[in-house]
Parts: C-alpha cells; sequence; structure tokens
C-alpha cells in the first residue's frame, strides 16, 4: 500500500506547479481513486491521519496521528504528501489546518531511525519522500494553517514554516525550531532558505548554528508563530484565522504566494537529485551515523 502511494507520489509531481496561480483544474485525472468529499466527513485511508474537509466552509483539518510522536517516517511523509494533494484537487477545499491528534507533540521531525543504519538506496527513497512533503505544502494552491499543539523540533518546525500562518499553544512546556545541528547534523539549504523567508537572515543564523529550539513566546517575538492561544482555542482559532485568507481573491492569494516562494522552490527543484546524493553521502559517513546513535541513546536514557 505505502509503495503504491510512494509510486502515485512520484507521478503527480509534475502536476505541482500547475496547481499555483489557480490551474488546478482538471487535475482529477491524475488519480486513479477521485477523492469526492461530503461535508464533515472522514475521507482518509490512513490510520496515521485524520483528513476532514467542511464542505460547507472549505477548511479541511489534517490531523497527524502517528504514535507515539509523528514523527515523519517514509511511509508518513507519503501519506501526508498525498492527503494534501488530494485536497489540492477537490475544489471545494480552499484551505487546510494541519494540527496533531497526539496529546503534547505537533511532530518530532523527521524519523531518526530513517536515517540510522539504513540502506544508501533507502536513505535516498527517505529524502526524496522529505523533499516531496516540502514541495507540496510550500507551493500549495490552498491556504495553510498549522495550529500547533505541541513540540515542534526540526522537520515539525520545518512543516510548520511550509505554512502561511502558524498559530501555536502557549505552553511553556513546547518548543519549536530548527535543532538539527544538535543531533551534528545540517540542515540543508531549503531548510535554512525557509527559515530564512519566516525569521529573517540575522535571526536564522543564530538560530541554525546553535540548534535553537524555542519556547512559544520566545517563537512569537522572533516571528517563528504568528499567534498564541490557548490550547483549547487552537483549532477554531485558525478556523477563524483562514477566514481573512479566504477575504482575498483566491487568484491574486495564489499568484502573490507563487511570486514570494518561487524562487525557493526552484532552487530545490533544479538541484533535486543533487541534494538526495549530498543527503546519502553525508548521513551515511561514520561520524554522522555515530552521532544519531548517541542522540537516539540520549533520548532512550532520558526516559529510563
Ligand atoms: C553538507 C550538507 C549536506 C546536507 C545534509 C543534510 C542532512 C540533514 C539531515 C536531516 C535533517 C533532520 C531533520 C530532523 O527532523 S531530525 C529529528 C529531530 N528531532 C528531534 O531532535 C526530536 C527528538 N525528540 C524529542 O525531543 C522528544 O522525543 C519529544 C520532545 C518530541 C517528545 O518527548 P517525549 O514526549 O518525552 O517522548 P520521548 O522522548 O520519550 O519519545 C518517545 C519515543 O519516540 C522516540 N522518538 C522521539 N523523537 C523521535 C524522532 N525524531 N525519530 C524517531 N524516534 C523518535 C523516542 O526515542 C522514544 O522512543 P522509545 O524510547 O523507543 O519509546
Amino acid at each position: 500500500m505505502a509503495t503504491a502511494l510512494r509510486r502515485l507520489a512520484k507521478c503527480s509531481v509534475s502536476a505541482r506547479l500547475l496547481s499555483f496561480a489557480g490551474h488546478s483544474r482538471g487535475r482529477r485525472g491524475h488519480f486513479a481513486r477521485p477523492c469526492t468529499v461530503v461535508a464533515q466527513r472522514n475521507f482518509s485511508s490512513a490510520s496515521t491521519m485524520t483528513v476532514d474537509l467542511d464542505s460547507s466552509t472549505g477548511i479541511a483539518v489534517m490531523k497527524l496521528h502517528s504514535p507515539p510522536v509523528n514523527s515523519l517516517s517514509l511511509d508518513f511523509l507519503t501519506e501526508i504528501a498525498i492527503s494534501l494533494e488530494k485536497l489540492e484537487m477537490n475544489k471545494g477545499c480552499r484551505g487546510v489546518v494541519v494540527t496533531s491528534a497526539l496529546p503534547k507533540i505537533f511532530s518530532a521531525g523527521l524519523d531518526i531511525l530513517e536515517m540510522y543504519g539504513k540502506s544508501p538506496e533507502r536513505c535516498g527513497e527517505f529524502w526524496r519522500a522529505v523533499q516531496e512533503m516540502w514541495l507540496k505544502f510550500y507551493s500549495s494552491r490552498l491556504v495553510t494553517v498549522a495550529a500547533i499543539n505541541g513540540s515542534s523540533p526540526a522537520g515539525g518546525c520545518l512543516l510548520s514554516m511550509t505554512c502561511d500562518y502558524r498559530i501555536m499553544a502557549d505552553n511553556p512546556r513546547y518548543s519549536i525550531g530548527l535543532n538539527e545541528t544538535q543531533l551534528g547534523i545540517v540542515a540543508p539549504f531549503w531548510f535554512k532558505d525557509t527559515m530564512v523567508n519566516t525569521v529573517g537572515h540575522r535571526t536564522a543564523e543564530i538560530a541554525l548554528q546553535l540548534g535553537l529550539l524555542y519556547s512559544p513566546q520566545d517563537a512569537l517575538k522572533i516571528g517563528m508563530v504568528d499567534e498564541l492561544v490557548p490550547e483549547e482555542k487552537l483549532v477554531s482559532t485558525a478556523t477563524e484565522a483562514m477566514a481573512r485568507w479566504f477575504a482575498i481573491p483566491d487568484h491574486a492569494r495564489q499568484i502573490t504566494k507563487s511570486a514570494m516562494r518561487k524562487p525557493t522552490i526552484d532552487k530545490l527543484l533544479s538541484a533535486r537529485e543533487t541534494d538526495i546524493s549530498n543527503f546519502v553521502s553525508f548521513i551515511t559517513k561514520d561520524s554522522i551515523q555515530k552521532s544519531l546513535k548517541l542522540y537516539l541513546e540520549n533520548l532512550r536514557k532520558k526516559k529510563a
């Protein structure tokens, strides 16, 4: 099933850029199983998330549910990307709220087990899925709002930064940021670019080098998130925020979004294969594997 999903994801890459600027009509044919949405009905086939589209508002809520920590494995990334693609193809959908169904954690970022002790081929396949998820979200025609209801390190932070707007639960126990250097790894250029586009160059420089994880209050100060609310108001605030974006004609908003993001997207598209081989040769180095092993051991020790 997951392999079939991945194949489908690969086939739909070329359709992605067409989704910009409202050119998404007539793309239903790309999918073997068109997505028909009934108001308030869950239509996700994956067990790792629910996607509910309210056809009266055009807002879908995607709730990530991959215990224990919503870490982004190859299969999970593929399911997320395909769920977004289905929403993109649905004319009744104008926006998506991404949140977590797990307590205290939005997403623990990339699944470290996908990067530790794996073959170069598997690492390459994994990295392509990371790229694909980023490309789909960053270039989405939809209004995307992250409702960050828990900690969101590294890849989790990246996922939220691909969205148009971020609202985080005001809980000092949660943290968010690109902490890759703390694991002894390096955020690739398109993670860095997304961060720079979100918080500006100087703040990104400090945050990335030190691998900083910010409290919600500090994340608000640097502009990594746009709003803080009590946790119980997160999804309702996200749907309310969506109304401001829906008030703008779709084509004008989409063309503007494209103009802002296209250079960053094109940079990855033109270097995609090189980026995969850089990742594979970096992550499979003995020294990096040792760092990851140590980091995993520390995560497990913390619990014991
Ligand atoms: C020259 C340039 C070349 C470019 C090369 C580019 C290379 C770039 C490569 C990669 C970029 C990486 C991006 C990432 O996203 S890496 C992942 C970073 N994530 C983290 O550091 C988070 C780690 N986790 C935590 O901090 C915590 O788990 C928590 C705050 C998310 C939740 O805490 P808590 O509720 O206390 O849960 P536990 O810590 O007890 O965890 C439960 C369980 O889950 C396991 N786990 C946690 N996070 C991950 C993860 N990201 N991947 C896999 N597994 C994870 C944890 O180990 C526990 O497992 P258990 O002991 O077996 O139960």
